[in-house]
C-alpha cells in the first residue's frame, strides 16, 4: 500500500527538457522499500526517455499523452528516466478549452517521502 504525500510539479514549455536522472531525493526508508512514483502527464505529449543506465543511446522511448500514469516502484524504482522532447501542439484540444491550461506539459509525480 502506497499513500503518496508529496508531490513534485514540472511545466514543460514546447522546448523543456529533463536529462536522464534517477530519483533519490526520497527517504532511504521509501528508496529501500521501492515505494512507487507515479507521474501524471497533462497537456502535450513527452518523447520519455528510460533505462538501466544513464545512457541515452542505451534508453528506451515511450511516448506519454494526456491524461496517462506511468508507476515506478520495486524493482523499477530506480531506473533512470527523462524527458527528451516535448511535441508541440498536441495536448487534446478539448482540454485546452475546458482548462485555461497554457501551450505545454504539465506533469505531475505523486511520491511517498
Ligand atoms: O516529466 C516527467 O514525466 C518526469 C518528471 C521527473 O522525472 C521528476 O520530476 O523527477
Ligand atoms: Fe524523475
Amino acid at each position: 500500500m502506497m499513500s503518496p504525500d508529496i508531490s513534485i510539479v514540472n511545466f514543460y514549455s514546447e522546448t523543456g527538457r529533463l536529462g536522464l536522472h534517477q530519483d533519490r531525493d526520497e527517504s532511504g526508508e521509501s528508496i529501500r522499500k521501492g515505494m512507487p512514483i507515479v507521474p501524471f502527464s497533462i497537456g502535450d505529449t513527452a518523447e520519455f526517455l528510460y533505462g538501466e543506465e544513464r545512457d541515452v543511446e542505451k534508453a528506451e522511448q515511450v511516448e506519454l499523452e494526456s491524461g496517462d500514469v506511468l508507476i515506478f516502484g520495486g524493482e523499477s524504482r530506480m531506473i533512470f528516466h527523462g524527458v527528451k522532447s516535448i511535441i508541440p501542439n498536441s495536448a487534446p484540444m478539448s482540454l485546452l478549452n475546458d482548462s485555461n491550461l497554457r501551450t505545454g506539459r504539465l506533469n505531475l509525480t505523486l511520491r511517498h517521502f
